[in-house]
């Protein structure tokens, strides 16, 4: 008999192909044959896949970007995707079909509702997005990454995490100095574009600090090119020790040496806070769509292990005493490093894969 296979469907965007990556890879090993379907902006990212997988570029069409006649078009696009991976599952019979968000996973997994193919969906935010929100009640299964996740009435989600990056999990639970008469670390990232308020208020807050603070702090700073130059010299002018850079790449390494972490509460950047176990002051990007990232970062806050702090109510004072509260109390910060840890899930890409399993075994 033929191995299984999974086709996996993919929107355009890092945070929906990262943890379909991670699938990919596990299902791989475990030896399944794997398949992804993604639009030309997905297929950017299909690189990190294992080279076994062979990836089917759909259409692209959203309702959220391009102008007039693109918006007009998109149901047309759509349509036409739909009866493309009709006429592909039809010869392909894959055994699970799994969506992981934004407009060019609907083919797929309309195709898999009117074949009646075993699907699931993996959700990587507190509030369902669009196409995931479509289909909610279609599918076999709906694995949430965050917990807990608001849910249309009627439609039932199970916990998996996640999934984190190997580099990550190697530092799962690394342990936590807590802060101290010694060099103190403080890591502020905005996730994978970085951003620009925390550019703004950050350095004035630290600046702010009391001296017997300041005077310790070891600060990495993400910000963007156009911002780098005054935070460089809003720390320069506190006397200040900061790195600054648009990405760094060794973000496991500096999240075990923090102290504290100030960032955007994107849902890999969450989940890695996580999983490594570190506390957090996090600043929800405001204008995501259904404020889903103040209902990522729900989880970490309500188990104590983040303070949570909405970009209309804040400024620079607010937030250097929220700093300064946490690096004064070593009990206080190393109580939220445990909280954090204990909401962690770094077994998220395998519990995705025994679901995956689970539908599977259900087949007829
Ligand atoms: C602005 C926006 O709409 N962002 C969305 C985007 O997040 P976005 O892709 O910005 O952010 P995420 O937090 O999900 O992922 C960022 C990843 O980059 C890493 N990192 C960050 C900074 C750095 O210098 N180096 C580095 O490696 C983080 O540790 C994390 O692993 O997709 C996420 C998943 O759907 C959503 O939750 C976010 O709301």
């Amino acid at each position: 008999m033929a191995e299984p296979l999974l086709l996996i469907a993919a929107g355009g965007t890092g945070g929906h192909m990262f943890p379909a990556q991670a699938l990919a890879e596990t299902m791989v090993a475990r030896g399944w044959r794997v398949k992804l379907s993604t639009d030309a902006r997905g297929a950017r990212y299909a690189g990190g896949f294992p080279s076994v997988v062979p990836v089917e570029q759909v259409a692209s069409a959203t309702f959220s970007r391009g102008g007039a006649a693109a918006k007009l078009g998109a149901p047309f696009v759509i349509a036409g995707g739909i009866i493309g991976a009709v006429a592909g599952m039809m010869r392909d019979k894959p055994t699970v079909v799994v969506g992981f968000g934004g407009y060019p996973t609907i083919p797929a997994l309309a195709a898999a509702v009117i074949l009646r193919r075993p699907r699931m969906i993996h959700e990587q935010n507190g509030v369902l997005g669009r196409v995931n929100a479509a289909f909610a009640s279609r599918v076999d299964r709906l694995a949430c990454g965050t917990w807990p996740t608001d849910l249309p009435p009627g439609v039932a989600g199970e916990h998996v995490g996640n999934p984190v990056r190997a580099a990550v999990l190697e530092r799962a639970g690394a342990a936590y100095i807590p802060p101290g008469e010694y060099p103190m670390s403080l890591l502020v990232i905005g996730g994978s574009q970085g951003a620009r308020v925390l550019s703004d208020l950050v350095p004035a807050a630290v600046a702010a600090l009391p001296e017997t603070l300041r005077e310790r702090l070891r600060v990495s700073h993400q910000a963007r090119d156009e911002d780098a130059a005054r935070v460089v010299e809003t720390y320069a002018t506190a006397g200040v020790r900061a790195e600054v850079q648009p990405f760094f790449t060794d973000i496991p390494r500096r999240l075990s040496e923090a102290q504290l972490v100030i960032s955007r509460s994107g849902a890999s950047s969450v989940a890695d806070i996580s999983v490594i176990g570190r506390p957090s002051i996090l600043i929800p990007f405001a204008a995501a769509t259904g404020d889903h990232q103040t209902a990522n970062a729900r989880g970490l806050v309500q188990a104590g292990a983040a303070v949570m702090l909405p970009e209309s109510a804040l400024d620079a004072a607010k937030l250097s005493r929220d700093i300064a509260a946490i690096l004064s109390d070593p009990v206080r910060a190393e109580t939220m490093a445990r909280a954090a840890l204990a909401q962690g899930r770094p077994d998220a890409t395998d519990r995705l894969a025994g679901l995956v399993e689970t539908l599977a075994r259900k087949m007829p």
